[in-house]
């Protein structure tokens, strides 16, 4: 663990929209993490070192306020992030989450600790290799959208385009692009005073997208609207999120909103995690109490969607194969289940490890005769929905 004390410390304004995205990163999708945050520490007030010191261990925060006079913001967080992932942090009001997002940047110096961000080390970078790692890497999302009054919704979507240098032509194509996207197609001559708060959030939203870098953080984005817009926006960010694949550190208060949105949540107290997981293992196994009492009231179909628990067959096998050689293609996919498909390549079926099985030990010659009446009534409805790959 390294210090990087900084009695300058707050959140001063950067421009966080930056250059292109896809640049040079070496981590990328190989499964390994892509944010890496080790033992991070964030104490405020003086000699914040003390704070961490192991025989401290089991103080809690209102004692170092007292004793010292120091605000644990950060305790020892570590967390990996990979790419494409959408990660929560979640937590009541004054846990950390903010001081999270901002350590994440530098915004806020940490007192200890590592941030990896694409495999560079955020902690040791010089003032001028931070700003232009945040340019290429990072945009920002912020419940406070900060648009520009003067200047209309093309504009300011663009803003971060134009610091860039874009020539116009060219920064205005793309931003009209990123406005359909996000449902703001035809306002682009619109002021923000003309618009609703969800309209400005998506505003908001364009601009962070139209630099296009991989990493998105969302500090509290969707906490000012109405539950409505809210839940429409929350929504359409799982949409956009479908195709563009961004890696997002989301932070909010709103439990349910954590559980739909994150692929990993933490849940931060007093500054500490108190349990990192799936939205599944944050509901159905907290590890402590203070996780128990939150989720206690939580619906249990909003966590365990179809969609998470659906099997997705990545083979496929031909309706006049026999079992035998089904079973093999199936075992070879990794996976346990196969689309069947007729000789015109139509999806006629699916097909699961067992059924093969029993159609094998039954002597049956073709996998199209080895479905049982679920999977033929499944196949039926996916055709009806003309939802087949
Ligand atoms: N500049 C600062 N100086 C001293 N203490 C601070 C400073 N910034 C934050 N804190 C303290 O650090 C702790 C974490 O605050 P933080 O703002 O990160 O929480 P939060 O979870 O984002 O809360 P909220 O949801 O209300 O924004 C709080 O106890 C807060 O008072």
């Amino acid at each position: 663990m390294q210090n990087h004390s900084n009695p300058g410390d707050g959140s001063g304004s950067v421009a966080l929209l930056g250059t292109s995205a896809h640049e040079s990163d070496s981590s990328a999708n190989d499964g390994s993490p892509y944010i890496s945050v080790v033992s991070l520490w964030k104490v405020f007030g003086r000699n914040p070192e003390r704070v961490m010191a192991p025989e401290y261990a089991e103080k809690d925060k209102s004692f170092f306020q007292s004793e010292y006079g120091n605000v644990v913001g950060l305790r020892d967080v570590s967390f990996d992030v990979r790419k494409g992932e959408t990660f929560v942090v979640m937590g009541l009001s004054g846990s950390g989450k903010s001081t999270l997002v901002r350590c994440l940047l530098r915004l806020i110096e940490p007192t200890a600790g590592d941030i990896l961000i694409a495999g560079e080390n955020v902690t040791k970078m010089t003032d001028k290799e931070l700003v232009d790692f945040r340019r290429a890497k990072i945009a920002m999302v912020f419940q406070h959208y900060g648009l520009m009054p003067h200047r209309n919704v093309l504009d300011n979507a663009a803003w971060g385009l134009e610091v860039q240098g874009v020539e116009k032509e060219n920064r205005n194509d793309r931003t009209r692009k990123v406005l359909e996207m996000v449902g703001l197609a035809g306002w682009e001559d619109a002021y923000p005073r003309q618009l609703s708060g969800g309209m400005q959030q998506r505003v908001g939203l364009a601009r962070a997208l139209v630099v296009d870098t991989d990493i998105l953080l969302m500090d509290e984005p969707f906490s000012g609207l109405d539950p409505l817009i809210r839940r429409q926006m929350q929504d359409e960010l799982l949409n956009l999120q479908t195709e563009l694949q961004k890696t997002i550190v989301f932070i909010t208060h709103d439990l349910n909103e954590a559980l739909k949105l994150g692929d990993q949540i933490a849940i931060m107290h007093d500054g500490a995690v108190a349990q990192i997981g799936s939205p599944e293992d944050i509901v159905l196994r907290p590890e402590d109490e203070y996780v128990g009492d939150f989720t206690q009231d939580v619906r249990l179909e909003s966590v365990l969607t179809a969609s998470k628990v659906m099997v997705s067959p990545k083979a496929t096998v031909m309706g006049r194969q026999g079992p035998r050689a089904a079973l093999h293609t199936i075992g070879e996919s990794d996976g346990d289940v196969a689309w069947v498909v007729d000789s015109h390549e139509k999806y006629v079926g699916l097909l699961s490890i067992s059924n093969a099985e029993r159609a094998l030990r039954a002597g049956v010659k073709r996998v199209d005769e080895a479905w049982d009446l679920w999977t033929e009534v499944t196949c039926r409805f996916l055709r009806l929905q003309r939802s087949i790959p």
